[in-house]
C-alpha cells in the first residue's frame, strides 16, 4: 500500500529538489550536506552510524511559524506538542522553552513531559485506552484536561475523580467521521476506527458528563489522522464539531473549548507541506464564531522535517538476473519503521558533495535486518553510491527514534542535536550488552555446555 500522501507518480525528486525544498539543509564542495551549519560528515566521524541528528534552530523556527501563522489569523490556541512523534528530553524542552505544552497518550509520556518540565497546566491527555493508573496519575497531576474517547472511559474517570476527590477537567473526543485522506494506517477520524466517540453519541454523552460528579466537561477534541495536507477534511472536521458545539450549547450546556488535535503534514517527496496558515484560516472559518478557546496539537509538522537519520552502505549488492542492484544500509527497519509499516517514502541524499554528482541509477534501498519489508525504497532513482559511502534518510525527526526497536539484536541508534553550527550527542548508541542486560535466566535452565 502506497503512502497515499505522496503519491508515487512522477520521477524521484533530484537532489537538488530534495535540498531545494529543505532550507536547513545545504550541500557543500569540501563540507558536503551540512544541516543548519554542521556538516554531518563530522557528526558520522565522531559517533558512527546510523545516528539520528535533530536541528534544534529549525524545531525553533517551525514552531515560531505555526504559532506566528496562528496569530496572523487572529488566533492564540494552546499549541500541545504531540509527545508521541518524537519523545527525547531535549525536544520536549526546547518546544517547552517557546511556550509548547504537550499532548501525551500513555503515563509513560505524561511522566516524560513532566521530566522535562512540562507544567501539568499545560499537558493533554489522549488514547483510546487509558488504564485506572494512568488516569489517577493525571489526576493527581491537575493536567490541562483528559479528552475522554469513549462512554465507558466517562464513567470510569468519574469514579476515579470521585475516590480521589479530585475534579477531572475533560473534554469529549469526537470522531466526526470525515475521511481525512491519508495513508489507511494513520487515518483516525472514520467511524469505522477505534478512536473517539461516535458523533451521534456525542450531544447526550456531553450532557451525561456534565450530570456525573467529579468531572468538568470544557467541550470537545478531535484529531482525524496524520500527514493531511489538503484542507478539505479539516474543514469539514471542524463545521462538524462546530455543529455539535450549538445543539449542545442550545440544551444550555457549557462549552469553553475546542481542541482541533494535530495531524497537519508535511513535504516527503514532492507534496506540498501541509500549510499552518490554511491550517489556521479553516480554523477560523469554521469555529471562529463560537467564542470558545482553541487547542492544536501538531507532532509531525513541528519535528518531522527537523531531523535526518545518517546511514552508511555496507555493501551495494547486484540485482538477480538485471535487476537493480541493492544498496545495503546499516541503518534498518528496527530504526525507521516507516517505509516497512506505510510505504512512507523518505528522500535520501548522500553525505559526500562528490557522490551527490554521480550519475543517477535505480537502486534498491535496503536495511541488513532478516525481513523483505526491510526497504527503505525499491527501484529508488540515485547517484550512483559505492561500499561505505554515508547518506542521510529525510524528514525523519517524527516518527522515527520513537517507532525504532532492537530487532535483530541491533542496538538503538544514537542522537545527536544540533544548533546553528554547535552539535551535541543527546543519547548515546545503546551498548550491545544492554540488549540483554535485563534478562533473567532461571536456575533450572542449567548451564550452556562448556566449550571455547
Ligand atoms: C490525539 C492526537 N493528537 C495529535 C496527534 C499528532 O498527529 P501529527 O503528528 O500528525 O500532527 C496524534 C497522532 O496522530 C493524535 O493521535
Ligand atoms: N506513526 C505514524 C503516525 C501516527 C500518528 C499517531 N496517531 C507515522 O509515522 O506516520
Amino acid at each position: 500500500m502506497a503512502d497515499l500522501t505522496s503519491p508515487l507518480a512522477g520521477p524521484d525528486p533530484t537532489v537538488g529538489d530534495l535540498l531545494a525544498a529543505r532550507p536547513h539543509l545545504s550541500m557543500h564542495a569540501l563540507d558536503g550536506l551540512v544541516l543548519e551549519d554542521v556538516p554531518l560528515n563530522a557528526i558520522a566521524d565522531a559517533v558512527g552510524t546510523p545516528t539520528w541528528v535533530m536541528g534544534a534552530a529549525t524545531l525553533r523556527a517551525r514552531y515560531r511559524r505555526l504559532a506566528g501563522a496562528m496569530r496572523d489569523a487572529g488566533l492564540t490556541p494552546s499549541i500541545y506538542f504531540a509527545v508521541k512523534a518524537n519523545d527525547h528530553l531535549a525536544i520536549l524542552q526546547i518546544l517547552a522553552a517557546e511556550g509548547a505544552g504537550a499532548d501525551v497518550v500513555s503515563g509513560g509520556e505524561l511522566r516524560r513531559a513532566r521530566a522535562a518540565g512540562v507544567p501539568a497546566s499545560r499537558i493533554v491527555f489522549s488514547g483510546v485506552g487509558k488504564t485506572a493508573d494512568e488516569l489517577r496519575l493525571a489526576l493527581a497531576e491537575g493536567i490541562a484536561h483528559v479528552a475522554v474517547e469513549s462512554a465507558e472511559e466517562l464513567e470510569i474517570l468519574s469514579a476515579l475523580a470521585v475516590a480521589a476527590g479530585r475534579t477531572a477537567r475533560i473534554t469529549l473526543r469526537v470522531n466526526p467521521d470525515v475521511d481525512a485522506g491519508t495513508h489507511e494506517k494513520i487515518t483516525t477520524g472514520l467511524s469505522t476506527n477505534k478512536f473517539g466517540i461516535p458523533y451521534a453519541h456525542a450531544a447526550d454523552l456531553y450532557a451525561r458528563a456534565v450530570d456525573l460528579p467529579g468531572l468538568l466537561p470544557l467541550g470537545f477534541s478531535l484529531h482525524i489522522g496524520s500527514q493531511i495536507v489538503a484542507m478539505a477534511p479539516y474543514r469539514a472536521a471542524f463545521a462538524r464539531v462546530a455543529g455539535l458545539v450549538r445543539a449542545v450549547r442550545a440544551r444550555g450546556l457549557p462549552v469553553e473549548l475546542v481542541d482541533c488535535g494535530g495531524g497537519l503534514g508535511i513535504c516527503q517527496r514532492d507534496e506540498i507541506e501541509g500549510s499552518p496558515a490554511a491550517l489556521a484560516g479553516a480554523i477560523r472559518a469554521e469555529l471562529g464564531e463560537l467564542d470558545v478557546r482553541l487547542a492544536i496539537e501538531p507532532g509531525r509538522w513541528l519535528v518531522g522535517p527537523t531531523g535526518v537519520l545518517l546511514s552508511r552502505v555496507i555493501l551495494r549488492k547486484a540485482g538477480f538476473d538485471g535487476r537493480p542492484p541493492f544498496l545495503i544500509l546499516d541503518a534498518a527497519m528496527n530504526d525507521l519503521m516507516r517505509p516497512s509499516l506505510y510505504d512512507a517514502w523518505h528522500g535520501i541524499l548522500p553525505l559526500s558533495a562528490r557522490d551527490a554528482v554521480q550519475p543517477v541509477e535505480s537502486v534498491n534501498v535496503v536495511g541488513p535486518v532478516c525481513e523483505s519489508a526491510d526497504s527503505f525504497g525499491q527501484g529508488r532513482t540515485l547517484p550512483r553510491l559505492e561500499d561505505g559511502a554515508r547518506v542521510a534518510l529525510l524528514d525523519t525527526g517524527a516518527y522515527g527514534m520513537v517507532m525504532s526497536s532492537t530487532y535483530n539484536a541491533r542496538p538503538m541508534a544514537a542522537q545527536v542535536l544540533v544548533d546553528g553550527g554547535r552539535w551535541t550527542i543527546i543519547r548515546d548508541r545503546q551498548p550491545v550488552e544492554a540488549l540483554w542486560a535485563a534478562d533473567r535466566v532461571p536456575d533450572w535452565v542449567g548451564p550452556a555446555p562448556a566449550g571455547d
